[in-house]
């Protein structure tokens, strides 16, 4: 009888997943669909911000040097000649006169400063200022910002919010960025019921509404739920209907591990996928590789087990994919209440649920890996190591906070 093959360490199966993605050439994406991807060149700015000198204040633009002195019991008395909202064109201000200035209105030639409302007595015809104001004082200057020319975000930047702003500010509709990560997710099973209402012996299908969500979660695009029965000729003729060039990842679960049906390592591992055991629990046996040329990954059936695989190895290169800075999820450190065992040889991924405050991190549920409701109340996966066994109470332990992001 020959030896089991030894199992792979977790660490090398995740740089297989990471690999075999991939990261996707950049494509011009409309900045309306940027956000949450990364940029793949930098932006350079075409125009300054602000592009004009203008008022951070509601007040009256003023030469300095006209309302030097001023205080309350001295006020300067200025001639109000002009008004100007935000949105007016760009006038021009004669010395010994005050202009009405709105925030954000386009400061006039000449001004050198603007004194807020609340240091004037609010005239319209003429205006009293009760404060000296520096030349400067509350004008915000063309390009002090951003200057035209200059790089205004450099490639690698997670676009978020922020990012969106500026780049709508500086005109630009359009950004070159990688792209969200396309991926068709299949279920496979003859127990996967197609009724609502399953029959004797059926279930429904989970995994494949659960790995799409993780997949949107993940940044990626879930193309298509696909089921398809223990039906090896069927399986195979549906991926071949459905895999095109716009499938970056083929993403299937159930059918890889001992079973007399396991439909996917029966179809693809003849035809160049690797089905390998994976020293971790929940998750061993796992597959990868490529048909019909598009990455081909292949989790377990279980559904804990599926998850927990997506997000040890499929998560992190969905993100890498589309160039994420951080394609993994937070670890932090936290004490264990109570003790846990784990079994040898194997990086166990227990559920949790991680108490912040006092800094620790119980264990929830049993190790078992179908334990959806369990699955389903934790919030982060306590990280063991293959060679602990056994971790009394108060040990400190590596937890992946689920989430963050
Ligand atoms: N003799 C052995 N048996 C098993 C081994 C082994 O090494 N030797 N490995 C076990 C481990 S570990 C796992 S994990 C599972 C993986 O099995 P498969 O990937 O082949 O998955 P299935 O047999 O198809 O299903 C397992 C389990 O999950 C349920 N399932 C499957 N798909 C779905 C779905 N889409 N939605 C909800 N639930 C699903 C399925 O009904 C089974 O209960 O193999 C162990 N066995
Ligand atoms: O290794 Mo399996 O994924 O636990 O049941």
């Amino acid at each position: 009888m020959s030896s089991p093959s030894p199992l792979s360490p977790v660490s090398e199966h995740q740089q297989r997943i990471t690999d075999l993605v991939g990261l996707l050439p950049p494509t011009t994406v409309p900045l309306a669909e940027a956000v949450g991807l990364v940029l793949a060149e930098p932006v350079v700015a075409q125009e300054s911000l602000p592009s004009f000198d203008n008022s951070a204040m509601d007040g009256y633009a003023v030469r300095a040097a006209d309302i030097a002195g001023a205080s309350p019991e001295s006020p300067v008395v200025l001639p109000v000649v002009a008004d100007i909202p935000a949105g007016s064109p760009v006038g021009d201000l004669s010395p010994g006169t005050a202009h009405r200035i709105m925030t954000g209105a386009p400061l006039p030639r000449g001004a050198d400063a603007v004194v807020e409302v609340e240091a004037t007595d609010s005239g319209t015809d003429a205006v009293a200022i009760t404060a000296a104001r520096d030349a400067g004082s509350f004008i915000r200057c063309a390009g002090v910002d951003v200057t035209a020319g200059a790089t205004a975000l450099p490639a690698g930047v997670l676009i978020g919010p922020g990012q969106v702003g500026l780049l709508a500010a500086l005109g630009m509709h359009d950004v070159v960025a990688h792209p969200r990560p396309r991926v068709l997710v299949c279920s496979t099973g003859s127990e996967l019921a197609e009724d609502p209402v399953p029959g004797s012996g059926q279930i429904r299908d989970s995994n494949s509404a659960m790995l799409a969500a993780a997949v949107e979660d993940a940044g990626g695009v879930a193309l298509r739920r696909l089921w398809v029965a223990d039906d090896v000729p069927r399986f195979l003729e549906t991926l071949d209907a459905e895999l095109h060039a716009g499938v970056d990842l083929l993403l299937t679960s159930g059918g890889v591990s001992a079973g007399a049906y396991e439909v996917v390592k029966d179809a693809l591992g003849p035809r160049g996928v690797e089905f390998t055991k994976v020293a971790m629990q929940p998750g061993m046996p796992q597959g990868s590789g490529r048909y019909a040329d598009t990455p081909v990954v292949c989790l377990p059936g279980n559904p804990v087990s599926s998850l927990v695989s997506f997000e040890v190895f499929v998560r992190p290169a969905l993100r890498a994919s589309y160039g994420h800075p951080r394609p993994h999820r937070p670890v932090l450190r936290a004490e264990l209440p109570v003790p846990v065992t784990s079994p040898p040889g194997k990086r166990q991924f227990r559920r949790g649920r991680l108490d912040r405050a006092t800094g620790t991190v119980e264990p929830w549920g049993p190790a078992g890996s179908g334990f959806l409701g369990w699955l389903a109340g934790a919030d982060c996966l306590i990280d063991i190591p293959a060679d602990v066994t056994e971790l009394a109470e108060g040990d400190q332990v590596d937890v992946w906070d689920l989430s963050g992001g």
